[in-house]
C-alpha cells in the first residue's frame, strides 16, 4: 500500500499532567504516514483522486489546536479518530513529539497504529 506522508507538523496544544501544562499551550510535532492507493490521481492528475495531504495537516492543526489533554497517549488516540473517520486513508501511524517535555532530551513521544474498522 502506498503512503502519503507528513512530517513534523508543528501545533500549539494544551499536554500534560502539571497544572502549569493546564494553564499554557506547548508546541507538539506529528509525523504521520497515511495508507492510501496513489495511483489513481498519479493517472489523473487530479487532486479530486488524491489524499490531500494539505487538508489532513490543516484539520489536524485545528483539533489539536482546540484539545486538552493530560496524556499524549489520550491525543495521539484522537487524532487517529480524526484522520480514519474524515479522510479516505485505511492506516495511520501517528508519532507524536512532545519537545518541551523533558530537559536535557530532542524530545518525547508516542508511535501508534491505527486501521480504519
Ligand atoms: N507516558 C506518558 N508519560 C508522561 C506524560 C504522558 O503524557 N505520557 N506526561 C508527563 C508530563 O506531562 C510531562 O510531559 C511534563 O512534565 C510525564 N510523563
Amino acid at each position: 500500500m502506498d503512503k502519503i506522508l507528513i512530517r513534523k507538523l508543528q501545533v500549539d496544544a494544551i499536554i500534560g499532567i502539571h497544572d502549569y501544562e493546564k494553564q499554557q499551550k506547548q508546541p507538539v510535532w506529528l509525523d504521520m504516514d497515511l495508507s492510501f492507493d496513489c495511483l489513481p490521481a498519479a493517472q489523473s492528475d487530479d487532486i479530486r483522486d488524491a489524499l490531500d495531504y494539505f487538508k489532513v495537516c490543516e484539520r489536524v492543526s485545528h483539533f489539536v489546536a482546540s484539545t486538552r489533554y493530560e496524556l499524549i497517549e489520550a491525543l495521539a488516540e484522537a487524532v487517529t479518530e480524526v484522520v480514519l473517520n474524515e479522510f479516505a486513508c485505511e492506516q495511520i501511524e501517528l508519532t507524536l513529539y512532545k519537545p518541551n517535555a523533558v530537559a536535557n532530551t530532542e524530545t518525547v513521544g508516542i508511535q501508534i497504529n491505527r486501521w480504519k474498522q
